[in-house]
């Protein structure tokens, strides 16, 4: 671990089982213009490229089809606002996490956070957990224009604290986090109980499968 001189975390089945609250907000919005409720299960299978990615898999899964992008922005308009008032209401820790990202910080250590999801509800949930407080840095997927697997964040991060890629390591629980980690040229393990596009997260050949983050400590 003294390799590292930063650890990122991404958030939405790494740190937090998030699956839940995401459900009731598409379901309030789908609720809200008329569409059928979609399962946990499948916002499982969606989570982890953010919103608007969400937004169309839902609306493609509902064989929705809108004719116009300002249609598709007003109901993601919609979405945003409902996720928002569930962000933090019905969400779990994962095992570990409380106690070694509460290591991390009490040892000095630099941790950012850095996902997909949009900022407001990234800080609600934290917050709701009693995790905002643990991070050096936040970073969203509207912090910048581009989301994950672009490497930006990544790239901030690197810049900010003067470090090399080999320096940082990500943690993570799907492809796109295994790819953003790549694209930067960063070290990154993956654990296995988190949302993965509902493929085996094997397949996208991580440094390494952590069976949770306790090997942190
Ligand atoms: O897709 C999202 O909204 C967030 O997913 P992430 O925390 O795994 O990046």
């Amino acid at each position: 671990m003294n390799k590292y001189a930063l650890i990122v975390f991404d958030l939405d089945g790494t740190l937090l089982d998030t699956a839940g609250e995401v459900t009731d907000a598409i379901n309030d919005t789908f609720n809200e213009v008329g569409l059928a409720a979609i399962t946990l299960e499948q916002t499982r299978n969606w989570v982890g490229k953010g919103a608007p990615n969400f937004l169309e898999k839902a609306l493609e899964f509902c064989d929705v089809k809108l004719q116009t992008q300002q249609e598709f922005d007003q109901l993601l308009t919609i979405f945003y606002r409902h996720y928002e008032k569930r962000s933090g209401t019905n969400s779990q820790i994962f095992p570990h996490v409380a106690e070694v990202l509460n290591e991390l910080h009490q040892s000095g250590s630099k941790v950012a956070l850095l996902t997909n999801k949009f900022m407001v509800g990234t800080q609600l949930v934290l917050k709701a957990h009693q995790l905002h407080h643990l991070f050096d840095d936040i970073l969203a997927g509207d912090s910048f224009p581009q989301k994950k697997p672009d490497p930006v964040g990544l790239h901030f991060l690197m810049n900010k604290y003067n470090l090399s890629a080999e320096q940082i390591l990500y943690i993570g629980d799907s492809s796109t986090d295994v790819q953003t980690a790549r694209n930067a040229g960063v070290d990154v393990w993956v654990v296995p109980y988190g949302y993965n596009h509902g493929d085996d997260i094997r397949e996208a050949k991580p440094d390494r499968i952590i069976q949770n983050l306790s090997c942190l400590s």
